[in-house]
């Protein structure tokens, strides 16, 4: 490693790459969650996805880095067949979870969606109280009991570091809330309905310093519970939030090890310019 990576990455473990808390994590140690098998998706004629084969080990997080354009999101949103909702979108191969083919005919897409929850980059409460953005998914599953709801809404909000902040106006409109607490929502939105695994794409990227910072604590609060796989543009807050890290360069996946592994001794060159900032 030359100088300058040696530096950048000196640079991000005083606090960073502290996620591993002292394990020495390995890939090959960990319980899959989900897993791509040679997966290629297509927009039109164009190959976006080529060949990915990679699995997410359950209970972690894993972060996916790479210049713009390389097929971050793309990646993720095979994950929980959002690119369904995209017409030209076609894909190849298969993804698993729980050792199940998502893309399989018989798979529920609403349950699929409930099982893998999703965080995009800017927040999307919905035009309603805070108390209703959290009871959404549990409404929408028939749930009517006040008191279940009330509990589920409070667990929510505290899992996701928001109820001391929003407690006292239940009631009043998402939009009230700013940037850092909409996202927030948004997770405790996502958390309401008990997934098993978190999709963030960017989550804090529209946020300031502070803001993203709580987004950050908050990942690591959730992983005991949840799979995280989160796309982010900021190495530093890769470094600093993930146990694995994936590099991806033009729809492939280039590198995959766990974050430390990846920033400090990275095997390929690509990965090596690219964390020192030669590109991208
Ligand atoms: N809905 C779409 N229709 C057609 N092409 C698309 C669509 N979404 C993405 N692409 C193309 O697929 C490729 C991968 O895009 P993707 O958004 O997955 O990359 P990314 O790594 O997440 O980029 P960024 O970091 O800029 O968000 C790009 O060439 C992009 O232009």
């Amino acid at each position: 490693m030359n100088d300058q990576s040696q530096t950048l990455t000196r640079g991000m473990s005083s606090g960073a790459l502290a996620s591993n808390r002292g394990e020495k994590l390995r890939l090959a140690n960990e319980k899959p969650c989900m897993e791509m098998r040679d997966l290629k998706l297509f927009y039109g004629n164009d190959e976006a996805l080529k060949g990915i084969n990679m699995t997410i080990p359950k209970g972690r997080i894993t972060a996916f880095i790479g210049p713009s354009g390389c097929g971050k999101s793309t990646l993720l949103r095979c994950m929980n067949r959002m690119n369904d909702l995209i017409d030209i979108a076609r894909i190849e191969g298969e993804v698993l979870l729980d050792g199940n083919n998502i893309y399989d005919p018989k798979v529920d897409v609403a349950e699929l969606r409930r099982r893998v929850g999703m965080v995009f980059q800017k927040p999307n409460p919905f035009p309603k109280s805070i108390y209703e953005n959290v009871a959404y998914g549990l409404r929408l599953q028939g749930v009517k009991n006040r008191r279940a709801l009330d509990e589920v809404v409070e667990k929510s909000l505290r899992r996701a570091a928001l109820w001391d902040e929003v407690k006292d106006r239940l009631n009043e409109n998402a939009f009230g809330l700013s940037g850092g607490q909409q996202q927030r929502l948004v997770i405790a939105r996502a958390i309401a309905i008990d997934p098993e695994v978190l999709l963030l794409d960017e989550p804090a990227s529209a946020l300031d310093p502070l803001a993203t910072l709580k987004i950050e604590e908050l990942m690591f609060e959730l992983k005991d519970d949840y799979t995280i796989a989160i796309v982010t543009h900021n190495m530093q807050q890769a470094a600093r939030v993930s146990d694995y890290t994936a590099f991806m360069y033009m729809g492939e996946l280039i590198e995959y090890a766990d974050t430390d592994t990846l920033f400090t001794t990275p095997s390929k060159k690509q990965t090596e310019d690219y964390i020192t900032g030669r590109y991208g």
